[in-house]
């Protein structure tokens, strides 16, 4: 929101100040040891009920965008993985380097990507809103997709989004984006490391279910210019 648009421009490490849960238990994001995770049997793959198909494409805070879902009809739902009930996809958005700088908020054993993509989903089995589920323990799921610039390969799904950003590049702008289907936003491998964490930004509530999906995607070098 904007709100906390403007910590975002003053780094994490001002954030403590403001927000003293930065020194909390579950923060995110974390570098991902691969070495120190553990094949969990019990986990379910991941699962989409419904494919969302109305969003409106905002640039929330000059440094980003963010593609909101209308998720009171026609709800685009995820569960399995290590989810407990529905989580309600509410928005995805995305955080990105410049150029040669690297963008991802999660690294993988202290490698990052160009970018990492964030669908954020609300815990709509235990609780009636984005707002009431955002501050609870159990209440968010996001799936991070880690992304890579790549040589031809683009992405189609993703194309569709990066195709619109030059049109939204003043803050607060918005653009409708219909037809989209987070189902193919994921890569191919179902693979993915979970973990109990916080949001990444302020307020940085300690309510998010982390799914960190291991394979990346790739858009194409020019697509990845837009993202500057
Ligand atoms: N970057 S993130 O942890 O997905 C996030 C930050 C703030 C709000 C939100 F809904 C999601
Ligand atoms: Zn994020």
């Amino acid at each position: 929101s904007f709100k906390h648009a403007r910590f975002l421009l003053r780094g994490p490490h001002t954030w403590v100040h403001q927000f003293p849960i930065a020194q909390s238990s579950r923060q995110s994001p974390v570098d991902l040891r691969s070495s120190e995770t553990h094949f969990d049997a019990k986990l379910q793959p991941l699962n989409y009920d419904d494919k969302a198909t109305s969003s409106r494409m905002l640039n929330n805070n000059g440094l980003s965008f963010k593609l909101s879902f209308d998720d009171s009809s026609d709800p685009c739902v995820l569960n399995g993985g290590p989810l407990d009930g529905d989580f309600r996809l509410n928005q995805l958005h995305m955080h990105w380097g410049c150029d040669k700088l690297p963008g991802s908020e999660h690294i993988v054993d202290g490698n990052a990507y160009a970018a990492e993509l964030h669908m954020v989903h609300w815990n709509s089995s235990k609780y009636s809103s984005m707002q009431q589920a955002v501050t609870q323990p159990d209440g968010l799921a996001v799936i991070g997709v880690f992304i890579q610039v790549g040589k031809e390969h683009e992405h189609k799904e993703l194309k569709k989004i990066t195709d619109l950003l030059p049109k939204i590049t003043n803050e607060g702008s918005k653009i409708e984006l219909s037809g989209l289907n987070p189902l193919l936003l994921l890569p191919s491998s179902t693979a993915y490391w979970t973990y109990l964490g916080s949001l990444t930004t302020p307020p940085l509530h300690e309510s998010v279910t982390w799914i960190v999906m291991k394979e990346p995607l790739s858009i194409s070098k020019q697509q990845g210019r837009r993202c500057c």
